[in-house]
């Protein structure tokens, strides 16, 4: 892959746009302003990957030696330059759907910086910081298509279930990270309360996410794919809670991504747009 496409990680970045179309299959707006934030989202995303990997360029050297800074197939320097006009791009089309929405965008582009450059290596708090962004992908969409209630919902949903991935993410990259003398928790509290955290994350998640319907954000079409994600998500629960070696905390990062995935289908099938084409609204 083209390593300028490869350091934005562009399957984040989609599903950090998918959070935007989600929200306008809610609204049911289908307008210039769902275009242009669906790339204010992909910009931010993707300049959000490209710092932090300029950040990360020694432990990723031990964590991720294939990734394209430490693989010599993007300087460090051309990275920088990258993520600063992301960002840039990213925020004058903020700017241009609203006030509001520019302030987001600049508010988040200088939080995912801060995370790159010191946040992450604080027990906790890189994750959480991590978290709060990728709910706000929903945020964000629901200021820009006037449907913010609903959107808080889904970005605290987001918030949970990224914070169970973001410890795991910690597990994984244990030694790296010791390496690096950052403060994960798996490194202050061990890979066992580090393991049980995250599967308190997932489980919270999954166990209320019926409130979904009972709230009528969605529609009934929404339960039958939920309950095939709530089933991913409680085996990436029980895989963390029976063993916390590096093997397994990878699996379960990446199975609690398809469990995320198919969560973004059962958003769609319950939507006002979806169940209206299908005639049981
Ligand atoms: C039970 C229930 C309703 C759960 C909700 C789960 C859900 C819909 C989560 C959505 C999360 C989301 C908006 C993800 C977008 C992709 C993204 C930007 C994730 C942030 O990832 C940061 C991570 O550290 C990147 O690592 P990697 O994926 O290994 O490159
Ligand atoms: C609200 C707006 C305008 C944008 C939101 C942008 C989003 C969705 C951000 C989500 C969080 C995100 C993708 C941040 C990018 C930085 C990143 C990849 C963090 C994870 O880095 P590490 O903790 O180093 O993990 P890796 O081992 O994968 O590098
Ligand atoms: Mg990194």
């Amino acid at each position: 892959m083209n390593p300028y496409i490869e350091i934005l990680r562009p399957v984040n970045a989609v599903m950090a746009v998918i959070t935007v179309i989600l929200m306008a299959l809610i609204t049911g707006r289908f307008d210039s302003a769902v275009l242009l934030a669906s790339a204010v989202v992909f910009m931010a995303t993707g300049a959000g990957n490209v710092i932090n990997d300029y950040f990360d360029h020694e432990i990723d050297a031990i964590n991720r030696p294939k990734r394209p800074i430490p693989s010599g197939r993007i300087s460090r320097a051309t990275a920088g330059i990258y993520s600063a006009v992301l960002f840039a791009a990213a925020s004058i089309t903020g700017f241009y759907l609203g006030l509001l929405p520019g302030l987001v965008v600049v508010s988040s582009s200088l939080l995912m910086v801060y995370y790159a450059w010191s946040l992450k290596r604080r027990c906790l708090v890189g994750n959480i910081t991590i978290s709060f962004l990728t709910g706000l992908s929903f945020v964000f969409g629901g200021i820009v298509l006037g449907e913010v209630r609903v959107s808080v919902i889904l970005g605290l949903y987001a918030f949970l279930m990224t914070m169970a991935r973001e410890v795991v993410k910690d597990m994984e990259d244990v030694e790296g990270d010791r390496a690096e003398g950052a403060t994960t928790l798996p490194i202050t509290h061990g890979m066992r309360v580090s393991g049980l955290l995250a599967a308190a994350f997932m489980l919270i998640a999954s166990l209320t996410s019926p409130s979904l319907y009972i709230l009528g954000v969605f529609s009934v079409l929404y339960i039958p794919v939920l309950l095939f994600a709530v089933a991913v998500f409680l085996r990436a629960a029980i895989m963390i809670l029976r063993s916390q070696d590096r093997a397994t905390a990878s699996r379960t990062s990446k199975l609690i991504k398809v469990g995320m995935a198919v969560t973004f289908i059962a958003f769609a099938a319950g939507s006002r747009t979806i169940t209206a084409l299908l005639g049981l609204q």
